[in-house]
């Protein structure tokens, strides 16, 4: 037991924290050794099973990062762009592996992640589960094989406390789309269209996002051409499955090269 990778959860209260922690309980094949949250958050110093409403599990939950991933051999990640940033710096030092799902990102947060994957292994997926990375490569083959007839549109759908927008997965299933088209995401994308847009560009890739209730995840890419349509479509029911390719993602990353790798690199696909 005491030489399974030792994998620390940062945001342990969050709905994905929780999630990861109950994942990484029940694994035969990694074991729990922190539990981080932010300063001043009312788990901090309370037993991690007992603040999440089960038995004592003797693991507080703790504020002290820099402490906490010095044991880590793989730090797992689902928190904000401004914590992951300040949470890729200590996992480089401490040389462990970085597991990030966080989304939201802006360039200057890009950076920062791929200075830290010079010195560690990171890897970063906005969307961990399998079948989403399988829809990225359907996506990618059929944005290939049609013209710009075909209007492309990604519409997402999540849970009202959901604070980024496009969604992470939405931006790869664009990206993907963009990579089958050979042009740039940034070069024909449309978001948040409101009043006299006026016509859609020939060639844009279209982005709408639904926030609602308890929806855990939703996303269609819209290919729409005159009298026909294809829709491919990925409909997550349970957390569990980003939780489970998070830990893969992390007893994948045990031994490898620095550098930045995503769940297509952990997936084979
Ligand atoms: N890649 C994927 O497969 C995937 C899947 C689900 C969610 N996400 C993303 O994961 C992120 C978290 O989602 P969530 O629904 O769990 O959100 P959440 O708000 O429930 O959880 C985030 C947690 O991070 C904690 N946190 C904030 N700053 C921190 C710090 N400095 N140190 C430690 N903890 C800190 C918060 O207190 C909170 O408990 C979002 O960006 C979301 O889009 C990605
Ligand atoms: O609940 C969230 O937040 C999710 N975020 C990821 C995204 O932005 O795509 C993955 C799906 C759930």
């Amino acid at each position: 037991m005491a030489d399974l990778p030792g994998i620390v959860i940062m945001g342990a209260s969050g709905r994905m924290g929780q999630m990861l922690i109950h994942t990484v309980l029940q694994s035969d094949k990694a074991r729990l050794v922190g539990c981080v949250e932010r300063s001043g958050h009312p788990w901090i110093g309370r037993d991690i099973g007992e603040a999440m409403g089960g038995p004592h599990l003797g693991l507080a939950v703790t504020d002290d990062a820099i402490g906490t991933i010095a044991q880590a051999r793989a730090v797992i990640d689902f928190t904000t762009p401004e914590a992951t940033v300040a949470t890729a710096t200590l996992t480089a030092q401490a040389r462990a592996v970085h597991v990030i799902g966080t989304t939201g990102f802006g360039p200057e947060h890009l950076h920062k992640i791929k200075a830290a994957a010079r010195h560690a292994v990171i890897v970063r997926a906005g969307n961990m589960s399998l079948g989403v990375n399988l829809l990225v490569q359907l996506t990618r083959k059929v944005a290939a094989a049609l013209d710009a007839d075909f209007d492309i549109e990604v519409v997402e759908a999540h849970h009202r406390h959901k604070v980024d927008a496009p969604s992470g997965t939405a931006l790869m299933l664009g990206q993907a789309a963009a990579e089958g088209r050979g042009v740039a995401l940034s070069e024909v994308s449309e978001r948040g269209r409101d009043g006299i847009t006026g016509e859609r560009g020939r060639g844009a890739i279209g982005f709408s996002a639904i926030r609602g209730g308890d929806i855990v995840g939703e996303h269609d890419v819209i290919f729409a051409g005159m009298g026909e349509r294809i829709v491919l479509r990925h409909v997550a029911t349970d957390r569990a499955i980003f939780a489970r390719g998070a830990l893969r993602a992390a007893l994948w990353g045990q031994d490898r090269k620095p550098g930045e790798y995503d769940m297509l690199d952990v997936l084979g696909l």
